[in-house]
């Protein structure tokens, strides 16, 4: 018997041009379901993290972006970004330390999102009422750590961290929140070697398919056909013309 896919992201005619008008990619139409892993292809310049920061509403587009059937604006801006959330590759300008980042995430209020883990909030609950939330034992640690990061790199600026540390981090702490339902990635493993790389894989891929999850989906892109045989559900190509969907990972 086959069940029926809850839609969770809908993209219905978007497109984004440059600044003289010249499209990077028009006509985007696109239903995300709950447990897709879609791997999103093209080649450089194809307009791959053009169209994941337009989901995430990062960048102003033409069309429409539905989450669970209702435009970002719905939510709030703020709050849609923390349930379908993007990462960047890497964490480039970032002030101070991976702590100070995950400290002011909270000060901002992400943990009264929602669905925020029981254990983001437990973590922050215990500050409540003191101007600074105190993180410490908070999932993202776990999760980075099981990801071979140590505890003392979280008080290391950002700056003198290494790309695949601070790549692996970012995404720890984007995991760790617990908030996004829809998790859009940005070449997250280029700075990793493949034994790293094959750790958040596999638990990603796990997340998805795990019930007890938030995370019901993923929108990865990566120029690694190997990584999107081994993660891919959905296989997805960009060009100037639109999005086109592949029945097999053709490679890159
Ligand atoms: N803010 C911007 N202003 C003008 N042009 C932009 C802007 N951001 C991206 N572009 C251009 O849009 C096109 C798509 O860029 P994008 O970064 O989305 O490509 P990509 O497919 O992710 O590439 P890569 O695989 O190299 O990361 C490129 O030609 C890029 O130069």
């Amino acid at each position: 018997m086959t069940t029926t896919p809850t839609p969770i992201l809908e993209l219905k005619n978007l497109a984004w041009y440059k600044e003289k008008g010249q499209p990077v990619f028009t006509d985007v139409n696109l239903v995300v379901n709950e447990g897709d892993i879609l791997v999103l292809q093209g080649k450089s310049g194809a307009g791959k993290s053009t169209l994941l920061k337009c989901i995430a509403h990062l960048n102003i587009y033409k069309g429409e972006v539905l989450y669970r059937g209702q435009k970002p604006q719905h939510y709030g801006i703020p709050t849609f970004r923390t349930r379908v959330m993007y990462v960047p590759q890497r964490p480039s300008m970032l002030p101070g330390t991976p702590r100070d980042f995950l400290t002011t995430i909270y000060t901002f209020g992400v943990h009264k999102s929602r669905s925020a883990s029981s254990k983001a909030a437990s973590a922050v609950s215990g500050a409540l009422g003191s101007s600074e939330p105190n993180v410490s034992g908070h999932e993202a640690f776990a999760v980075a750590e099981s990801w071979g990061i140590e505890p003392e790199l979280w008080d290391r600026g950002w700056a003198n961290l290494s790309g695949g540390e601070a790549q692996r981090i970012v995404l720890a702490i984007a995991v760790g929140i617990g908030s996004a339902e829809v998790l859009l990635l940005d070449e997250p493993t280029s700075a990793l070697d493949s034994e790293s790389s094959s750790k958040i894989e596999k638990h990603l891929s796990a997340e998805v398919k795990s019930p007890d999850s938030t995370l019901k989906s993923i929108v990865w892109i990566t120029h690694s056909p190997e990584q999107g045989q081994r993660v891919g559900t959905r296989f997805i190509r960009v060009t100037s013309g639109g999005v086109r969907e592949e029945n097999v990972d053709p490679g890159v």
